[in-house]
Order: structure tokens, then sequence, then C-alpha cells
């Protein structure tokens, strides 16, 4: 779940989407960048790094323009190079830059299309860049000189035709604006806002609502599950849906985990909903265990603080942050490798004896993947001398691989595979597991919506994929490509070394 931002703005935009790149950072560590566009001209920047460490004041200087697009990565396709990190560019038509939230199922396939019906090249391994080169060949076809929002968006129409999987993008085609557009399953989110200035108004779509937020932009509302949105270089704002079936089906693991609960995506309040997953689960408490005898609770930070704090509210159970977690490290389930996780969990988090020992304890977090940081937690609770400890989560368990943006491909190295829920408990360790139901998760993210909220992307939990072209064979071949043995690299391979060369003109 990479983040994304375009902008239309009546000054220089580096500043603003830098400022929405900071606070998309939680949906991307590995890689970060930005292009801009000046009349003709297109000035990009993008490296591996946190978006801090990749722009650095002789980039932010460069980056000239009132029209520009962003991103950060977390990679589900591909390798982790520098060179797929995005945005990725063509100069035909026009000259289009685009970056992409989610993953394509159909990649492979169409990157094969590309070349033989196409005769386009792509010369990296990312689904994104494929993707450009489907908007690009669609657009193309329209054979205008000066496309205008229509010819923009019957290229749209198209790629909905050819592209699967799940997809929120921005592009910006060069002197004529920027387009963004969402999957017809409305998979990854994407919102768009407006802000007034003395200029005139501005236009800024992202994939959470918080980037709107630190700038001033004033949310207007999400972009539809096929819709499409196009902001000319003047700022006036065109939408159309351009998917001919469409079905709202947001990724139920962006309002568990990937989201910032200050954020709102499809009209849910993220915080508000974690904290009903809070309730739901003091009230499984309850049902399987009335005379509980639970001392404390104390959630695994950052995510699982607000359905921990409701949860005790809601059992009248003290609640306590028996873990600090260090605040120079990111967030460890969406590093690349297994041994860097593994490490991180304890440079992350660190205990305060005084709140196990001797105690009950219940440890909640917002779900359990592979377990890596669970496993540590409940041995760090019993080290401090917790007389036993329990283990929530607020989402059920993952047991299926995710095909629509989060890099969780191999079924084997879940912690819930082939085991019962109090299997799990026992090899994590814990005296008892509780596990949220998929339907209450469901309802605490649906409840209170004036539109029903009836479907969503829940593959990781029950195993349905709602883009219908998911089999046996497609997992098989993902788990094998993408599986955390064959992310290994010998310590002495240069990713860089790797890397296609740079072919475009990019501020060094
Ligand atoms: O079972 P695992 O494979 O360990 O994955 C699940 C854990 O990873 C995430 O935390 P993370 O550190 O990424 O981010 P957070 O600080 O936002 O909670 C999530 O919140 C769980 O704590
Ligand atoms: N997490 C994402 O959204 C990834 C986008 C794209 N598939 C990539 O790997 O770069
Ligand atoms: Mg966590």
């Amino acid at each position: 779940m990479c983040g994304i931002v375009g902008l239309v703005a009546k000054s220089l935009v580096n500043q603003t989407i830098f400022d929405a790149l900071t606070v998309l950072q939680h949906r991307g560590q590995d890689a970060a960048g930005m292009v801009t566009c000046e009349g003709n001209r297109f000035f990009l920047r993008k490296d591996n790094g946190l978006v801090n460490e990749v722009f650095r004041t002789r980039h932010m200087k460069r980056l000239v323009g009132h029209v520009g697009i962003g991103h950060v990565r977390y990679p589900t396709a591909g390798s982790s190079s520098a060179a797929e990190a995005q945005p990725f560019y063509v100069n035909s038509p026009y000259g289009i830059a685009l970056a992409h939230n989610g993953n394509l199922t159909n990649a492979d396939e169409l990157g094969e299309e590309m070349f033989r019906a196409d005769l386009r090249h792509i010369n990296t391994t990312s689904d994104s860049e494929v993707l450009l080169n489907v908007f690009a060949h669609e657009l193309q076809r329209q054979g205008k000189l000066t496309p205008d929002a229509d010819d923009i968006f019957e290229a749209v129409s198209k790629v909905h035709k050819r592209v699967k999987g799940g997809y929120a993008v921005v592009a910006v085609i060069t002197g004529y604006g920027v387009l963004a557009f969402r999957d017809p399953n409305g998979i990854r989110p994407l919102v768009y806002g407006t802000r007034s200035t003395p200029e005139g108004e501005e236009c800024m779509v992202a994939s959470e609502s918080v980037a709107l937020d630190i700038s001033g932009f004033t949310r207007v509302r999400d972009i539809e599950p096929g819709e499409a949105i196009f902001i000319d270089m003047d700022g006036n704002v065109f939408t159309r849906q351009c998917a001919e079936k469409t079905n709202l089906a947001p990724c139920l693991f962006e309002f568990v985990y990937l989201a910032r609960p200050d954020s709102i995506i499809d009209n849910v309040n993220v915080h508000q909903a974690r904290m009903r997953m809070g309730v739901k689960l003091a009230e499984k408490v309850l049902k399987e265990r009335p005379d509980h005898d639970i001392d404390v609770i104390i959630p695994i930070p950052d995510t699982s603080r607000t359905s921990a704090l409701e949860m005790a509210k809601h059992l009248n159970v003290t609640f306590r942050e028996g873990f600090i977690k260090n605040r120079y490290i990111g967030r460890t389930f969406i590093m690349p490798g297994q041994t860097q996780r593994k490490k991180s969990v304890r440079r992350k988090l660190n205990p305060i004896e005084m709140e196990f020992k001797g105690k009950v304890v219940m440890l909640v977090d917002d779900s359990i993947v592979r377990g890596t940081t669970s496993k540590q937690i409940v041995q760090m609770a019993r080290d401090m001398g917790a007389r036993k400890v329990y283990f929530a989560s607020a989402a059920p368990p993952v047991r299926f691989p995710n095909v629509y943006g989060i890099d969780m491909p191999s079924p084997t190295e879940f912690i819930a595979h082939n085991r019962t829920e109090s299997e799990i408990g026992e090899a994590i360790g814990a005296d008892w597991m509780l596990y949220q139901d998929l339907n209450d998760l469901k309802e605490t993210v649906a409840e209170g919506l004036d539109i029903a909220l009836t479907d969503f992307d829940s593959s990781v939990f029950d195993g349905y994929y709602v883009t219908g072209d998911i089999d046996d064979a497609y997992l098989e071949r993902i788990d094998q490509k993408r599986n955390d043995a064959a992310k290994v690299k010998p310590e002495s391979v240069d990713h860089e070394d790797e890397a296609p060369a740079d072919l475009h003109t990019k501020i060094q």
C-alpha cells in the first residue's frame, strides 16, 4: 500500500507534495519520488529512502512548477531497486508521469501484450510501469494533438477494460494537468479536496485525507470506484465514471492497520472504526470468559492503541502503556525482509517492568500476520514477570495472500497457516488467544454510514478475491516469486548493481 498524491496549485507545488508525502510515509518506507511540471518540462526526483532522505534542499529547489505528483513506495511487485521507485515516465504521447498504489494481477500478461501487440518497451519489472504504458497506449490511440478531459477519460475507460487488480493512480500529463483514477472495486483509497487561495482554487488528490488536512485542503469526497478526476493546468476540475461495472469493496486491512487513524476513507472515520473494534473485542471477552481475570490491558504501539483503549474502557479494566515505542524506528510489518523485521521489534518496543510484574496482562494488537511482533512481545511480557499473558487481535487470523497491494504473498509465512486459533496462541506463547470475528470487524467499519457499505476486499481473512481472476495457479506463482526466501539476496549483491541504468533526466 503505497501512498500517492497529485496537486494542481497556483504556486510551486514541491513543498506541499513533500508535506503530503511525509504524512503518507506510513504507507511506504522504501522509496519516495516526485515529478513536477513547468511549461512543457518535467522535473523528477526519486530514490530509495524515506521522504526526508530522498528530497534534500538541492532537489527541492529544482522541482519547480505548479503541478505535480508524489509517491512513497512499499514494493509489491518487481524489485526494490531505486529504478523501480515511482513516478514512472513515458515521453509519448505528450509526456506522462504516473504513480500507483496497488498491484495489478495481470501485469505479466499485459507486459507481454505491450511488447507483442502495442510495440511498447517496459524497462523494469514493476507493474506500475506496465500500467503507465497501458494508459499511454490508450491515450495515444485517441489520436489527438491536444487532448481534452473527454479524451483522457476515454483512455481511462480502456485501461479499466485491460487492467485487473487494485489500483489508485495519479498521473501528470505535460502541459495538460493531473489525472487520478481508482479501480472499479475501489480496493485502494483515493480522496480529493480543495483549498482557496487569493489566486484561485487549488485541488489535491491523495491516498488518505490526512494529506489534505495538513496543508489546509478541505476534503470534498472520495473518488468513486472506477471514477476518474482530471484537473487541468488552470485548476478546472472534471470527473467521470469510466468503468462499466463498479462495486465498492475497499480493502478491510486499510481500516485495521494500513491507514492513519486520523484519515477518513470511503466516508469511514478510521479512528472511530478502530474504537469500535475495541468494543467488539471487549464484548467477545465477556462472551467467552464473563469472569475473566485480566488486571491490565496493554496495547502494542502504534496501531492497536485506539482499539485497546476502548476495549479497556468497555471492560472497566486498567489501560496502561506498557511498551514504549522508539519513535525513530518505522513500521516493522512493511519492512522488506524477515531478518530486518525480527530485529526491529526489539529495537522498537521496550517494556516497563512495573506494568507487567505479577499481573495478568491482556496484550492487544491490531493484527497478527507473520507473528514476528506477537511472539517477541509475549516473551517480553513474561520476562517482565507477568503472571499470565493473554493476547487479543482486533482483526481475524490472516490466512490468505494479498494480491492487491500488500506484500503478503506466501501463506506458509503466516503464523495462522494450518493452525487453529488456539494453536496460534500456543505458537506465540500466549495463555489465551482471542481473535475478532470477521463479521464483527466488517460491522465496526460499516457502522453509521449513510450509504450501506456491505462489500470489502477481505481476501486476507477469507480468501475471497473481488476481482474474480485469482486462482490457485496464480497464488502459487506469486508465492514462488515473492516469498521471503526468494527475495533474500546474498549480502554482496548491491541492488543498485542490478538496477537498469537511469534512462531519464533525473535530478541527482
Ligand atoms: O504479525 P506481524 O508480522 O508482526 O505483523 C503484525 C504487526 O505489524 C504491524 O505493526 P508495525 O510495527 O508495522 O506498525 P505500527 O507501529 O503501526 O503498529 C501491526 O500493527 C502488528 O503489530
Ligand atoms: N504497495 C503498493 O501500492 C505497490 C505499488 C506497485 N505495485 C509497486 O510495487 O511499486
Ligand atoms: Mg503494530
